[in-house]
């Protein structure tokens, strides 16, 4: 009997055991599998082309890839790299005082400043791509790899078949040894890291080679002052658009130049491409001007009498890049004279019939109907020439078909379906733009013909061909396309995205695409999707790459703050409290010297709408003024983007204001004096506000209160400061210590493995 029950209790201890262990294994899967989906949906990503990777794992998969610095490939070139490069200025938070455990436990609470004046006195270095003349080093080393498909192909592999382009002058070149440096990985210590001297003499290392246009030369030095040299984007960019620019194309020629355009945030892929764009659009007008200019070519959509027909289209995910972008181009050409008009409403002139339009919207809005995309519709452009177009997909579609062009085509699916017709039910309203029912013509007439667009520059690339906004931009290019007399594929031909059911019948190979125009697509990050999408359909796209691709900007600093484990907005509001603190206590701002000067300004990134609004009421309550701002706020649907004013990085002569207004506090490279209390010095957003935005420099701190949904979007949230070589810090904040820090631990590590060396 008492044998029986030792035996009973030890078989429940047993299973009660194996039911602990049991559960603590699946606990321990699930962990697995969801850092396994955050490695593969996003680190995998952000690391195919990344060259220092700081474990064996990360070092095979380089290996794999054939990772060789100092080679050029068939369509891939990176930029030299720096010899300056090997010093320390940016740190996963190196300065031992913020980064000891002691101090991560009290870190979220403001206490002694002093460390932090060291911090910022010790790292005050400028990656020097951002140097001014005399300083500059040269740029000395040269890597290639062909990120995705040189794997299969074997090195050096030739890429397309061989045409004219760029890919067969790459072919001839030699290459230089590859040079293999890791400073995380212990057999090379950081002294070991050398730099070897190559011969960079065909990049670029002036504006003035090749030659910009006097008038262009002139605002450029305007913008980013007299001794700035090209970032090493803009080196290749001035190299392989530059010279591909002065060819000059016609429509029928086969020879259209395709580049992805790849570099960290804030290293100037604007400058990078709309140097040799506006060079060359006002080239041609130059040499038309001798001759007549070529007659648009008739097709579908050509519309040679419509109101706009621009030569170059400019495509952003958001209205307010587009009108920051609108706003830098307009500043390139105050000499030159080419007309850019932004497809937002702020860039328009102020009219009696416009104003009351808008006056109308106004009280629709506030009367309850919404306008999520902030359109308006822009009348009366006729006799208006325009060279360039910057908008996003859908606006522009919406400017080539008419606005509502796609309600019909929903109408006649529905009606299919439902077996219904128009007169027999109201149709279904697609987006909420098409809300605007009511608020004037919702279906307008065309008024922009695409025959003559010789140029196409996708900005924020990985975005715009996203499985979101994928359909509009493919449409778009597909339209310009037939425009120009030369049908390419429809997009849901050929869709992107793996269809959820497995086909029955094997898809026929995808055939590359071939545009009948100047194709550039830039990207501060290159997913896996849309290397595999170039792959696949177009094989002969030069790729051009910053040797820091996928990793921070060198002047950012980074720094992990804990949660006290009580209001997490008392937190928040602490730490911005104590940044204004050291701006004061520092006199670093230029011009202040008594410390008494202006403070900085706080960008914080939340990820939900509703965490923005009650950030934002928290602060405000608490006397610190702010801009809380997400997708559906009312700042969005006026047209413009004075919402941003402050934020900004402005530029002095920028047209109508339509990029932002700091320009007094831009050019010192500070904040404004004002009080915080009487104008916001933060502001909160989503990932609405992380893309291509160019803050101001008065921006020196990022706050990431919300674990980063994945590594590409905390590289571009991160990158909103520290640009154009001004320092920076992103602030991370999270549960460092004790029972559930594992998350935050877990971006930690890979925040780290994205600090540039
Ligand atoms: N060669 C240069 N020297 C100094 N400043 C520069 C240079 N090139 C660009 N800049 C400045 O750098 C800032 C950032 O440029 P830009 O917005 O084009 O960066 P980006 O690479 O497009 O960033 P993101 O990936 O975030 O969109 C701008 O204010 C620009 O005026």
């Amino acid at each position: 009997m008492p044998k029986i029950s030792v035996f009973a209790f030890a078989s429940r201890l047993l299973s009660a055991e194996s039911g602990f262990m049991l559960r603590s294994t699946t606990s321990q899967l699930c962990k697995a599998e969801r850092s396994l989906q955050f490695y593969t949906t996003a680190v995998l990503p952000v690391q195919l082309l990344n060259r220092r990777h700081k474990d064996a794992s990360r070092r095979r998969l380089t290996e794999a890839m054939k990772m060789k610095p100092g080679s050029r490939s068939a369509n891939l070139e990176v930029a030299p790299r720096s010899r300056g490069a090997k010093n320390k200025s940016s740190r996963d938070t190196h300065d031992p005082e913020l980064t000891s455990k002691r101090n991560f436990a009290r870190d979220a609470v403001p206490h002694s400043d002093s460390q932090y004046v060291n911090t910022l006195r010790q790292k005050d270095s400028k990656p020097s791509s951002f140097r001014r003349k005399g300083r500059q080093n040269n740029p000395v080393e040269e890597r290639s790899g062909r990120w995705t498909r040189e794997r299969e192909l074997g090195a050096g592999a030739q890429f397309g078949d061989g045409g004219s382009g760029p890919s067969r002058q790459l072919e001839s070149r030699s290459t230089t040894k590859p040079h293999m440096v890791d400073s995380a990985v212990p057999e090379f210590s950081e002294s070991s890291i050398t730099t070897p001297r190559q011969d960079s003499s065909d990049l670029p290392k002036e504006f003035t080679s090749p030659p910009l246009m006097p008038g262009l030369l002139s605002c450029l030095t305007d913008l980013i002052g007299p001794g700035a040299t090209p970032t090493p984007i803009q080196s290749l960019s001035l190299k392989w658009l530059m010279h591909d620019a002065e060819k000059g194309h016609d429509a029928s020629s086969s020879d259209w130049k395709q580049f992805l355009l790849a570099s960290e945030t804030g290293s100037g892929k604007s400058i990078a491409y709309l140097l040799p764009l506006l060079q060359d659009l006002k080239q041609s007008e130059l040499a038309s001007a001798s001759s007549p200019r070529p007659r648009p070519i008739p097709g579908p959509e050509s519309g040679p009498t419509r109101a706009l027909n621009p030569r170059a289209l400019i495509l952003a995910p958001t209205h307010e890049l587009s009108r920051q972008l609108s706003g830098f181009a307009k500043s390139l050409l105050h000499e030159v004279k080419l007309r850019v008009l932004c497809a937002s409403r702020a860039n328009t002139k102020s009219t009696k019939e416009r104003d009351a339009t808008a006056r109308q919207m106004v009280a629709q809005f506030e009367s309850g109907l919404d306008d999520k995309a902030g359109e308006f519709e822009v009348r009366d452009r006729s006799g208006f020439p325009v060279d360039v177009v910057v908008g996003t997909p859908m606006k522009l579609l919406e400017m080539v078909k008419g606005r509502g062009w796609d309600r019909k085509q929903v109408d006649a699916k529905d009606e299919l379906a439902a077996g219904e017709s128009d007169s027999e039910r109201p149709g279904r309203l697609r987006r909420g733009r098409d809300k605007m029912v009511g608020v004037g013509k919702w279906r307008s007439q065309p008024e922009m013909g695409l025959a003559n667009v010789a140029w196409v520059v996708v900005d924020e690339a990985d975005v715009l061909f996203d499985p979101d906004f994928q359909e509009t931009t493919r449409q778009l290019l597909a339209d310009i396309s037939s425009a120009r007399g030369y049908a390419v594929p429809s997009p849901t031909s050929t869709p992107l995205s793996p269809t959820a059911s497995p086909p029955t019948t094997p898809a026929p190979a995808p055939t590359p695409i071939e545009y009948p125009f100047n194709f550039i697509l830039t990207s501060a990050t290159i997913p896996s999707a849309l290397a595999s999408y170039l792959d696949t359909y177009h094989p002969k796209l030069m790729r051009l790459a910053s040797p820091h691709l996928h990793h921070l900007p060198k002047t950012l600093q980074t720094e992990y703050v804990s949660w006290t484990g009580g209001n997490k907005l008392a937190d928040i509001e602490r730490r911005i409290r104590r940044v204004w603190a050291e701006d004061a206590s520092l006199s670093v701002i230029p011009g202040k010297g008594d410390g008494k000067g202006g403070l900085s300004r706080v960008l914080i990134f939340c990820n939900r709408s509703s965490k923005v609004e009650e950030l934002g009421k928290y602060l405000e309550e608490r006397g610190i003024k702010n801009v809380a701002l997400s997708s559906t706020s009312e700042h969005r649907k006026r047209g413009s983007n004075h919402h941003l004013d402050g934020f900004l990085r402005g530029h002095a002569k920028d047209a109508e204001g339509a990029a932002g207004v700091d320009t007094a506090s831009a050019a010192l490279g500070v904040g404004v004096t004002s009080d915080p209390k009487s104008s916001p010095h933060v502001m909160i957003t989503t990932s609405l506000l992380s893309r291509g935005l160019d803050f101001s420099p008065s921006i020196r701190h990022v706050f990431i209160v919300d674990e980063p949904r994945n590594m590409i979007d905390f590289l571009h949230r991160a990158g909103r400061t520290g640009r154009a070589g001004q320092k920076g810090k992103v602030v991370v904040f999270g549960k460092m210590k004790g029972r559930g820090s594992a998350k935050a631990k877990d971006v930690r590590k890979k925040v780290g493995s994205l600090v540039a060396h």
